[in-house]
């Protein structure tokens, strides 16, 4: 069995979006109903795909607007970004873009968009040559979903990127 792979993942996006509820969906398999703001949490899970195991470190970050400064701790060291917008919610739609203009633009990234409405949330990913996905935090499936595809995109960015100075992100 080869040795577990190390990856960082950062979830990014708009306050209330369901950054924290999607993590732990993913992480302990339950629901959280409740409200609380993030400041930062990082968990840690093993998880298999294509027979690998991934050491992942899933940072969920604080909610962020179009004015929030960037911390510089979110683009060090990481492998790939979650970016999270809800489908009630335009404005958390729009924070994305904002996002990925601050993370920057090379092809090699990978976005993901979460929960929103499938026509726009699929015709911006694609001018992201992103891949699109649609995920609830109530649901454990599309949630695992998520996280797995990020680190096959992961995998597929290495092949091109050895040196893995160009991340990931998702959205
Ligand atoms: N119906 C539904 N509600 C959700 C979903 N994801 C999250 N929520 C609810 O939305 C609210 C906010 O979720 P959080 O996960 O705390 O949001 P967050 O993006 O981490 O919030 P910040 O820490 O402020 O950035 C909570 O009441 C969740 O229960 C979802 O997929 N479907």
């Amino acid at each position: 069995m080869p040795q577990p792979k190390y990856r960082k993942i950062a979830v990014l996006g708009y306050r209330s979006v369901g950054k924290s509820s999607l993590t732990i969906q993913f992480v302990e398999g339950q629901f959280v109903d409740s409200y609380d703001p993030t400041i930062e949490n990082t968990f840690n899970k093993i998880v298999s795909v294509n027979g690998q195991d991934f050491n992942l470190q899933l940072v969920d970050t604080a909610g962020q607007d179009e004015y929030s400064i960037f911390p510089q701790s979110h683009s060090m060291d990481i492998h790939g970004y979650v970016l999270v917008y809800s489908v009630t919610s335009m404005k958390s739609f729009e924070v994305v873009q904002v996002l990925h203009e601050k993370l920057g633009n090379s092809e090699q990234h990978t976005l993901y968009l979460l929960v929103i409405k499938y026509e726009e949330g699929k015709k911006l990913a694609d001018s992201w040559k992103a891949t699109f996905m649609e995920s609830s935090a109530k649901e454990n499936q599309t949630a695992v979903e998520v996280f797995k595809r990020i680190i096959m995109e992961m995998e597929k960015a290495d092949g091109i990127t050895p040196s893995r100075d160009k991340p990931c992100r998702i959205m």
